[in-house]
């Protein structure tokens, strides 16, 4: 992970509507996310918060202004080089889970190591680790269908963390969970932040938006 202090990804002048016709979602929003630190996104419903996490994941281009990571502009790069940078940098935990249900909560979790090209059998023993860490390593064989949201949403996580990814984007992370499971993803994100990670958060969770580094209140 980056050892920088801050910069890894900045976001600058983000102007957003989801069509030509449509009303604007973002506008002249800048920000710099921190390495080292957690960035909590808050605003009421609707005011963009997810679509911010969308376009700072590279899985949104801006209307207008420009997305940096590591201090170059990735906003207008071809579909496949955005691709790769967040398949070799980023982990993007979406606020309904998104797991594949065809496959095992197992192979969920390693998803991303068959993108990245890295054989399974380097990362089951990680995998484990995650899914044991989050209280869901007895469901590894079940389908996604068969365990509960919140349980889904940890899975996401384990699935996100695989890589260590030097950027963690968390869509409501703690969406459905209760106050224990809660605190075993806040720490498990502090800690990976302490190691240099890049973490956002969107949340609504008030609480966990002043204990996070940095708090940026959309309107
Ligand atoms: N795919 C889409 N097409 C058109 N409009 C969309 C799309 N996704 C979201 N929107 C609209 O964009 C605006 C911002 O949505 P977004 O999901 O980013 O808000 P949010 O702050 O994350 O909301 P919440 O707290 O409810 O998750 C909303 O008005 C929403 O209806």
């Amino acid at each position: 992970m980056s050892s920088s202090s801050q910069g890894v990804l900045q976001v600058r002048e983000l102007g957003f509507a989801y069509s030509s016709r449509g009303s604007t979602v973002l506008s002249g929003v800048s920000i710099d996310f921190e390495a080292g630190a957690i960035t909590a996104l808050t605003g009421p419903s609707g005011c963009g918060k997810s679509t911010l996490l969308y376009i700072a994941g590279l899985m949104l281009r801006p209307t207008e202004g420009a997305v940096l990571f590591q201090g170059t502009d990735v906003s207008a790069l071809r579909d496949s080089d955005r691709s790769q940078i967040r398949r070799n940098n980023m982990g993007f935990v979406f606020q309904d889970a998104l797991l594949d249900p065809s496959r095992t909560v197992l192979d969920n979790v390693l998803e991303p190591a068959v993108f990245a090209g890295v054989p399974r059998r380097h990362l089951s023993g990680r995998a484990h680790d995650l899914l044991e860490a989050f209280g869901v390593s007895h469901r590894a064989s079940h389908r996604p269908g068969q365990i509960s949201g919140g349980q889904a949403q940890r899975v996401a996580l384990c699935r996100a963390l695989l890589l260590e990814p030097t950027v963690i984007l968390g869509d409501e992370p703690t969406g459905n969970l209760d106050a224990d499971s809660t605190e075993v993803v806040w720490e498990t994100l502090d800690s990976a932040a302490n190691q240099g990670a890049t973490v956002i958060i969107a949340t609504h969770n008030a609480r966990l938006a002043t204990r996070a580094h940095a708090h940026i209140a959309l309107s």
